[in-house]
């Protein structure tokens, strides 16, 4: 019989593992996880921990060595594309085809979701966005900013279950990234999505997140809550805790403050 649809986990990766060449270390290594539905999870961990490559196979970019992924319920090696209709993603590695204008961008992406009204669609998000006054400017000549908000507005044009955040707020400027966080916080409150989040910004990361994995050389080395992680660690923010993890400290050898 057929879950239904609220206990069918938003993520589920069981022993997922990545090798980029068979005697390379594994870039992700058995992770295991079940995020709900509804749900904010931060994924943490310093530069080459694993974060991009886990994101690309839950994508079905990138083929696992090992293990599984499911998102949605979905088999992302069997059933990918019943997955990826109901998710999207935003990585500041993607670039959109510059020469088109904002507008055309997001018709191109409204086309390949086969959203219905897109055109109703693409209003909606530009005024979300702030996005009214460059919908007709071409996508390469826009600030860092305003092409956030741009690829912001294409990962939600089909109204996704599951979002993806590869570093939402990475270049932008302290104002720019809390009007950001501000809006991804409304946004989830409203539409009940999952967000996977990965980013190096610990403010962030504690404002937005109900759960955190931090993730060192590919395996997950702990998590929980950022609160309960604070208590853990007898920090007072996510950015001593981030440096304990990565570090390898434990509570009894953290200097005392
Ligand atoms: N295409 C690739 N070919 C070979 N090795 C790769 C490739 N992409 C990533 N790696 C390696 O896999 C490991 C994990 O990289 P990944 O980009 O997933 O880490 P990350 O946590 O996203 O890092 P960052 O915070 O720097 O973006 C690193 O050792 C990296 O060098």
């Amino acid at each position: 019989m057929d879950k239904p649809a609220k206990t069918v986990p938003a993520i589920l990766a069981e022993a997922l593992t990545k090798r980029y060449a068979p005697d390379a270390p594994p870039a992700v290594d058995g992770l295991g996880f079940s995020m709900p539905r509804g749900a904010t999870w931060g994924l943490l961990g310093g530069n080459g921990a694993g974060k991009t490559t886990t994101i690309a196979m839950l994508l079905g970019l990138l083929v696992p060595s090992s293990g599984r992924v499911a998102c949605l319920g979905h088999d992302m090696a069997r059933d990918r594309f019943a997955a990826l209709a109901r998710m999207n993603f935003s990585s500041p590695y993607i670039a959109l085809p510059s020469r088109l204008s904002v507008a055309e961008n997001l018709r191109v992406y409204a086309h390949l979701y086969d959203v219905p009204r897109a055109e109703a669609r693409i209003a909606e998000l530009a005024a979300q966005l702030q996005l009214t006054e460059l919908l007709d400017r071409p996508a390469g000549n826009l600030s860092a900013g305003q092409k956030t908000r741009v690829a912001l507005a294409k990962s939600l044009v089909n109204r996704p279950e599951l979002l993806l955040l590869d570093e939402p707020t990475a270049s932008l400027d302290p104002d720019t990234g809390d009007w950001v966080r501000s809006w991804l916080e409304r946004y989830r409150a409203e539409s009940g999505c999952a967000i996977l989040l990965a980013s190096h910004n610990m403010g962030e990361v504690e404002r937005l997140c109900d759960h955190v994995l931090m993730l060192k050389q590919g395996r997950v080395v702990d998590q929980g809550s950022p609160a309960a992680l604070l208590e853990k660690y007898g920090r007072d923010d996510m950015e001593e805790v981030f440096l304990d993890i990565a570090r390898g400290r434990q509570r009894e050898e953290v200097p005392a403050q």
